[in-house]
């Protein structure tokens, strides 16, 4: 593969790490508007108005459960959380069905991305929070099975990003010391997960963090694309 970047190299050695840690949604592909459309069948079908992508651009990144929760309190946290199970249950079967219905009709790579998937020849994991529903039919459908040698997705472990659980996983079952992993997101939970798994992060600032600056999580990288990892700016 092309080499690391000198700051990748300063800080893992020359061959770099020895694993990447990769998140899906809003780093790797733009998801949101398919979300979008699937939410707003969802809040149509219950009588409610569209949220629009900005709003779901701005709830996406915990998973299933908690975007649907925040689509139906238009965004409030403290409310979305206090929903019950049952209140949140049919609003999530609407969901599911209108995501697996339009699940790539407009989801596609960022810029970049197929060719350093293509390049970066290291180990490789998928770790989302996205439902493995979701997840395997659009890895299947882009072609990116074999560049993976684990995908994690939100609902295999007890705990989803913003926990250390599947990082720490994904390092344990590929006998990696965290040190020497990377973990590349575009939202807080990825980094918040990288910083409590003891890895280093870098992120994205072209995905979806909650409608925040990611460099507010304090990454230790920060980039615009997956190739300046490997090429000097
Ligand atoms: O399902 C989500 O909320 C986002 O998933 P991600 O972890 O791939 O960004
Ligand atoms: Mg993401």
């Amino acid at each position: 593969m092309a080499s690391w970047n000198s700051a990748i190299r300063a800080a893992f050695g020359e061959q770099g790490p020895a694993l990447c840690l990769l998140d899906l949604d809003g780093t790797l592909i733009d998801s949101v508007p398919d979300l979008a459309a699937a939410i707003d069948t969802m809040l149509q079908q219950l009588g409610r108005q569209p949220a629009g992508e900005t709003a779901v651009s701005h709830w996406v990144g915990n998973g299933a459960d908690l975007l649907v929760r925040r689509a139906l309190v238009d965004g409030d946290e403290q409310q979305a959380l206090a929903l019950t199970a049952a209140a949140v249950e049919p609003a999530r079967a609407l969901f599911d069905q209108a995501y697996l219905s339009v699940l790539h009709h407009a989801t596609g790579a960022y810029p970049g991305v197929e060719a350093w998937l293509e390049q970066a020849s290291l180990p490789k994991v998928l770790v989302t929070n996205k439902p493995r529903l979701f997840t395997l039919p659009l890895l299947e459908s882009l072609g990116w099975m074999a560049h993976f040698e684990l995908i994690i997705c939100g609902d295999d472990l007890a705990e989803k990003k913003p926990s250390a659980l599947p990082l720490l996983h994904a390092c344990s079952v590929l006998d990696i010391a965290p040190q020497t992993a990377l973990m590349i997101g575009d939202s807080r939970n990825d980094i918040q997960a990288a910083k409590n798994a003891g890895i280093r992060s870098a992120a994205l600032t072209y995905g979806y963090n909650h409608g925040a600056d990611i460099a507010e999580s304090a990454p230790d990288w920060v980039i615009d694309n997956l190739l300046q990892l490997t090429v000097d700016a």
